[in-house]
C-alpha cells in the first residue's frame, strides 16, 4: 500500500477506512474484514459512536494476530465540546479506552467549533461556545499535551481553513501535522491543498463518493458525471475507484467508508490506478465548489458562528 511521510519520517496509509455512519452490529466486521482485505488505515471519531465496537475488532484482529498493533494507523478525533484544554486528555482517553488502545497514531480537532461540555449536538445558540471564549489555541496547546505524553503520535485538525492553520502556525511551537477536510472532484479544494502543501501539512479527502449514506435532497451525483464515467470506462473500473484513484494521485490521502467487503477490496485496488496528466486535468475541471458538508448545521441564531467564520 501506498504512504506518505509525516515529517519525523513516520507513514500513513494513503487509503484508509472511514467509519462514521457504520452501524452498531456492522461496524465490527467491516473493520475485521477491511483488515482482512489489506487496508491498514482506519478512521475513526468519539462523535461517531462506534468507537467501542471497533475496538473490539482490533482486540480480535491482534488476539488472532493477523496484524500488530503497529501494523495499523489508527485517527480519531476530539469532539466539539472537549475544547477545553483540561478536557483534551480525558476526552482522548475515553477514545482509547474504547477503542482498547495504548496510543492513536493521529488525533485531530474535529471542527474549528466549541460547545458546552454538556452538549453533545446543540439545538440552538446557548449551547455553544464562542471561540473568543474557547480559542482554538487552548485546544491546540491541549493536543500538543497529548502529543507529549505519548498518548498519540501525531495531532492535526479537520476542517480547518488556510487562515485558521496560519494562525495555529503564527503561534504555536508547532503547527498542525494535518488537515482532514472534504474533497473531491466536484470540491477539489486545490488552494487549501496547496497550502498545506507549501507548509509540509498532511492532506486527508473526505467524503470522497459524495457521501452517498445520507441522500441529500438535490445532490449531485459523482457517481453518474458523465467525466467520471468516461475516465473508468478506459480504466476499465468504476467510478468510485477513479474518485479515489483522483485523490491518490494527486498526493492527498483518502478515507472511503463502506461496511461492504467487496467495496473495500475494490476502494483498495483503486490505490493502483495510474491516471494521465489529461485524465487529472479532466477531472479538475470538474470542480463546482460543492460541499456535501456544508456547515450550516454550526450556524444557530446569536451562536456567533456563520458560515464565512466557519469557513473562512
Ligand atoms: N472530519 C470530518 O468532519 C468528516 C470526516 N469524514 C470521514 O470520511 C469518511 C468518508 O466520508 P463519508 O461522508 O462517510 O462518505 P463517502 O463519500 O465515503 O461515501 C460513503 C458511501 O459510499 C458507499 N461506497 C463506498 N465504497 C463504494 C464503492 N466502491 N462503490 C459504491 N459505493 C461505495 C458506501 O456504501 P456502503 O457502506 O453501504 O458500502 C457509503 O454509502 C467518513 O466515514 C469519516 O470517517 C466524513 C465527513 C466529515
Ligand atoms: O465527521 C463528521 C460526521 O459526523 C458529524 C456529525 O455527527 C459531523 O459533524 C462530522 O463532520
Amino acid at each position: 500500500m501506498k504512504t506518505l511521510n509525516f515529517a519525523n519520517g513516520d507513514s500513513i496509509p494513503v487509503l484508509g477506512l472511514g467509519t462514521w455512519k457504520s452501524a452498531p452490529g456492522e461496524v465490527k466486521q467491516a473493520v475485521i474484514e477491511a483488515v482482512k482485505a489489506g487496508i491498514r488505515h482506519i478512521d475513526c471519531a468519539a462523535i461517531y459512536g462506534n468507537e467501542k465496537e471497533i475496538g473490539e475488532a482490533f482486540s480480535e484482529l491482534f488476539k488472532a494476530g493477523i496484524v500488530q498493533r503497529d501494523d495499523l494507523f489508527i485517527t480519531s478525533k476530539l469532539w466539539n465540546n472537549m475544547h477545553h484544554f483540561d478536557d483534551v486528555e480525558p476526552a482522548l482517553r475515553k477514545t482509547l479506552e474504547d477503542l482498547q488502545l495504548d496510543y492513536l497514531d493521529l488525533y485531530l480537532i474535529h471542527w474549528p467549533v466549541a460547545h458546552k461540555r454538556e452538549v453533545i449536538h446543540p439545538k440552538d445558540a446557548s449551547g455553544f461556545l464562542p471561540l473568543s471564549e474557547v480559542p482554538l489555541i487552548e485546544t491546540w496547546e491541549g493536543m500538543l499535551k497529548v502529543q507529549d505524553i505519548g498518548l498519540t503520535k501525531h495531532i492535526g485538525v479537520s476542517n480547518f481553513s488556510s487562515n485558521k492553520l496560519q494562525f495555529l502556525i503564527n503561534n504555536s511551537r508547532k503547527k498542525p501535522e494535518m488537515n482532514q477536510v472534504e474533497s473531491h472532484p466536484y470540491f477539489n479544494q486545490n488552494d487549501l491543498f496547496d497550502f498545506c502543501q507549501r507548509h509540509e501539512i498532511l492532506f486527508t479527502a473526505y467524503s470522497p463518493l459524495g457521501s452517498r449514506d445520507r441522500n441529500i435532497e438535490d445532490a449531485p451525483d459523482l457517481f453518474s458525471d458523465s467525466t467520471v464515467r468516461q475516465i473508468a470506462s478506459t480504466h476499465a473500473c468504476t467510478p468510485a475507484q477513479i474518485l479515489i484513484a483522483w485523490a491518490i494521485n494527486r498526493g492527498t490521502i483518502v478515507i472511503p467508508k463502506t461496511v461492504t467487503p467487496s467495496r473495500m477490496k475494490e476502494n483498495l485496488k483503486a490505490s493502483e490506478i495510474v491516471l494521465s496528466d489529461d485524465e487529472m486535468h479532466q477531472l479538475n475541471q470538474l470542480d463546482r465548489k460543492y460541499r456535501f458538508i456544508d456547515g450550516s448545521f454550526w450556524i444557530k441564531e446569536g451562536n456567533g458562528y456563520t458560515l464565512e467564520s466557519l469557513w473562512g
